[in-house]
């Protein structure tokens, strides 16, 4: 494509330089520029790309899109714009020939739920017949083909590139998680959505948003973007009405609402509901359609995230029946609440609860349960919201019998000042707590493990699905169902411990 018709729909400054190249890619890394591509310098929280501007052309890059005034390399077009990030991804989405618009998008954001709910949905789409994309947390999916994952949301270019592919290899609808991040560095500008989806909003990112306000703003951004694109498809929103925030989301929003929930008045609820360690139950109630759904997977938060998917569904016009098939036949998601079963007896289960909400509702579930002990194994993250740390160490103590604090992803922090700053929720517990530090992850799972009697329930918090452990800026391979696995088999050769 023509670096002219490229740049077509985005508001440009100023053009320095006479020639229209060919524009074979785009990049917003210098070390991924190939011949003939164009480089969109983005000022970053860590670097800036428009250091880099020597090596992209060097690379090969033809044209560069730049937010500042800097001097550049000779015999590049250059092209000028108030902002790179919100060009980045409209200038992909050009490139890739507006893929989103040849696809149903259907987007879903909130803090806690998104993998979960999003996997649940893409599950009522595939038991409908259609083709679908997934991208997410845990993995993207393009039909059956699985494509790694760097981030929850891709940045837009490789977004766009992805949706690309999925449009080329006859996806019908895709299925995506988005981030807070994304809607607020502009990862998703230039994606139109047909159905967004509001799962729930409370702590988590403060050191990223400015406040829980500014939060909410940026996830309410998904929702008032939804008026506009020109596809014919049916746009709607779908809005957990038990929220306190729900309100100001559909104040914003310009498509028809669905709204759901349990406590609060809602189009669609969800009543009589079981809660069994095997999964949930529950009565799912709409205007004219009432049906009983028994999940595989378990806890109250499941019960909104399966009603999320099941109105979603309606809505759609799939018949509550078909909806019905697909959500009874998912088995789990890979670290939400995974039990390791090596034939012991007593519990453990792996999840990925890493905001205060997050791990309150599963020690919850987890207490649900429980015959025996609750014991916890949890940390926080390095580099993230530290002041999610003292409430998650409150809430940790408050809910377990014993709660083992330890390290999540370290990242750049010391694991030991990360630790300090859960103790400080627990110190300010009336009437003090007991509770375990054991800093080494792999040491603090043994722990837990060989310390459970029969009975006990122990709850390995934070990580879930991931295979890693971030040290420094160094991913070491670490997977808590594996070595839980390990220690399970450990002792019971060996015995519990004394
Ligand atoms: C805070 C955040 O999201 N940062 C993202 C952002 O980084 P940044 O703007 O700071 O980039 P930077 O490192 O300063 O670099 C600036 C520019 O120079 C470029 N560069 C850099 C080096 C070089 O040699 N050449 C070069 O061109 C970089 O590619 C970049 O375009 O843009 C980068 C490129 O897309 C992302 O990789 C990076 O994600 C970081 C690694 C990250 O950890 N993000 C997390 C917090 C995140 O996005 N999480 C959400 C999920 C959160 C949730 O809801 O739970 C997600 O969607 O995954
Ligand atoms: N609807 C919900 N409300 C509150 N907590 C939930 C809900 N659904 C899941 N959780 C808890 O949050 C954890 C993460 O769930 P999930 O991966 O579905 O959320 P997510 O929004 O995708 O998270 P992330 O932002 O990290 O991608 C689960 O392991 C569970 O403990
Ligand atoms: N998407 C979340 C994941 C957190 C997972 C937890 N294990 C951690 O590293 O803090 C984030 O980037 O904040
Ligand atoms: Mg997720």
């Amino acid at each position: 494509m023509l670096l002219s018709t490229l740049i077509k729909d985005i508001k440009i400054e100023y053009i320095h330089g006479e020639n229209d190249p060919e524009i074979k890619g785009i990049a917003y890394d210098s070390r991924k520029v190939q011949p003939g591509y164009v480089f969109v310098a983005v000022e970053g929280f860590k670097t800036d790309g428009h250091i880099f501007l020597e090596r992209a052309v060097k690379a090969g890059a033809v044209a560069l899109v730049l937010e500042k005034d800097v001097p550049v390399p000779e015999g590049v077009t250059v092209v000028r714009v108030k902002q790179s990030r919100p060009a980045l991804a409209l200038l992909a989405a050009s490139l890739y020939r507006h893929p989103s618009g040849k696809l149903e998008m259907i987007g879903v954001t909130g803090t806690n739920g998104k993998t979960t709910t999003t996997s649940l949905i893409d599950a009522i789409y595939r038991g409908a017949g259609i083709k679908t994309g997934l991208i997410g947390t845990i993995a993207n999916r393009v039909g059956d083909r699985t494509v790694a994952v760097s981030h929850t949301t891709p940045e837009s270019a490789d977004l766009q590139a992805l949706l690309g592919e999925m449009a080329g290899e006859g996806v019908g609808a895709v299925v995506m998680e988005v981030s807070s991040h994304a809607l607020a560095l502009k990862r998703v500008a230039g994606v139109e959505y047909d159905v967004a989806v509001f799962t729930n909003l409370t702590r988590d990112h403060l050191d990223f948003h400015r406040d829980m306000d500014d939060y909410l703003a940026v996830k309410a951004a998904l929702f008032s973007g939804l008026g506009s694109g020109s596809k014919g498809q049916r746009k709607f929103a779908v809005i957990n009405a038990d929220d306190p925030r729900a309100g100001e989301i559909i104040a914003v929003t310009g498509v028809p609402v669905v709204t759901y929930g349990i406590r609060s008045k809602a189009d669609i609820t969800a009543g009589d509901i079981e809660i069994a360690s095997g999964g949930v139950s529950f009565t799912a109630r709409g205007k004219e359609t009432e049906i009983r759904l028994n999940l595989k997977l378990t806890g109250m938060f499941n019960v909104y995230n399966a009603l999320a998917a099941y109105s979603l569904g309606v809505v759609r016009g799939f018949s509550p029946e078909r909806i019905k098939a697909s959500l009874e036949g998912v088995d789990g998601v890979a670290g939400r609440f995974e039990a390791v079963r090596k034939g012991q007896d007593f519990t453990v289960i792996v999840d990925y609860a890493h905001t205060p909400d997050g791990l309150e509702n599963i020690l919850q579930t987890a207490r649900e349960i429980t015959r025996g002990r609750l014991i916890t194994v949890f940390g926080c993250g390095g580099d993230r919201d530290r002041q999610k740390r003292p409430m998650m160490g409150e809430i940790a103590v408050r809910l377990s019998d014993l709660a083992i604090v330890t390290s999540d992803n370290p990242r750049t922090e010391d694991p030991l000042r990360i630790i300090e700053d859960i103790k400080e929720g627990i110190h300010q517990m009336p009437g003090g707590a007991s509770y375990d530090v054991e800093p080494d992850r792999r040491a603090a799972i043994k722990k837990a493990i060989f310390g459970a009697k029969s009975g006990d329930v122990v709850v390995i918090a934070g990580k879930g699905h991931e295979d890693y452990q971030i040290i420094g800026d160094t991913r070491h391979h670490f997977d808590d169902r594996e070595e839980a696995a390990r220690f399970i088999e450990d002792r019971m050769q060996k015995g519990p411990l004394s």
